[in-house]
């Protein structure tokens, strides 16, 4: 399959005593395998429109398809995983058993085969995040940014082939926010799963993803979309090659051209 979401018309208003216009005649397809980003202000609906691919909130118009079939068919089947900003893991359980935990219910919740869907080598993961030695602490033992590493590690084990992080670095300093930045990267890199990321950082986006999607002020609605022609793997070019900050200038100035407009 080669869409792996398909947005048409989307809109979405939360009713109250004064309604509240989240989004707005969104268009939007992400191609399997591709690395797009959700850039727009606070209360741009960003988080509103990650949650209706995920099939966590409805949309009031248009049609949402995610991996052929309508989200929720796609969260039942467990192949969509979720980022949060805040790493969530279990505090008991060592780290091992937190990357693997979400493979193994899924497994156990449902026995059907999926094919999309490969759960991957839980200790081939964690190396990959840099957490081999770690793999049996309990995150109470670990920095922030080694939790969110877990946290990384542990979508991508699950195996599943579209992925959603909301802010996943937000709550991380700058510096710890951009080693775990080049950690996902290169796990991207070597595994193409779909992504849809939410970040407020335009050297983020530049330097993660393959399109950026820029949101005007509330009601969102997509005023550009930018594709960064940086090549990959891109971990050589770190966050202040030249390349990235032209497009994290291209980014900052869509942005504010959508939000004057
Ligand atoms: N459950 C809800 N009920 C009422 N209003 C909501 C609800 N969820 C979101 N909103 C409103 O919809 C708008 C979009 O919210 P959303 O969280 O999607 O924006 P965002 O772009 O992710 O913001 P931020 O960058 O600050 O996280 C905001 O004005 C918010 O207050």
């Amino acid at each position: 399959m080669s869409e792996a979401v398909v947005l048409r018309g989307i809109g979405r208003t939360f009713a109250g005593r004064r309604p509240i216009a989240a989004l707005d005649g969104i268009d939007l397809t992400v191609r399997a395998g591709e690395f797009v980003t959700l850039f727009g202000p606070s209360g741009s609906g960003k988080s509103t429109l990650l949650r209706i691919i995920a099939g966590l909130e409805r949309a009031d118009a248009g049609t949402v398809q995610v991996l052929g079939g309508p989200p929720r068919e796609a969260a039942r089947r467990k192949d969509i995983g979720w980022v949060p900003q805040n790493a969530a893991l279990l505090p008991w359980a060592r780290v091992r058993t937190n990357a693997g935990l979400s493979a193994l219910v899924n497994r156990r919740a449902d026995r059907s085969s999926h094919p999309q869907r490969v759960p991957q080598d839980v200790d081939g993961i964690l190396a990959e995040v840099g957490l081999a030695d770690f793999a049996d602490a309990r995150p109470g033992q670990l920095s922030g940014g080694m939790q969110q590493r877990a946290a990384l590690a542990r979508v991508f084990v699950q195996g599943a082939p579209l992925l959603l992080m909301d802010e996943p670095f937000s709550a991380l300093d700058e510096i710890t926010r951009s080693s775990v930045r080049l950690q996902l990267l290169d796990l991207w890199e070597r595994h193409r799963k779909t992504v849809v990321f939410v970040t407020h950082s335009a050297e983020e986006a530049a330097l993660l993803s393959d399109r950026v999607i820029v949101l005007s002020p509330r009601p969102g609605r997509i005023t550009a979309e930018i594709e960064v022609p940086i090549p990959r793997p891109r971990a050589d070019c770190a966050a202040d090659s030249d390349a990235v900050r032209a497009v994290e200038r291209e980014i900052t100035a869509a942005l504010r051209a959508g939000a004057s407009g």
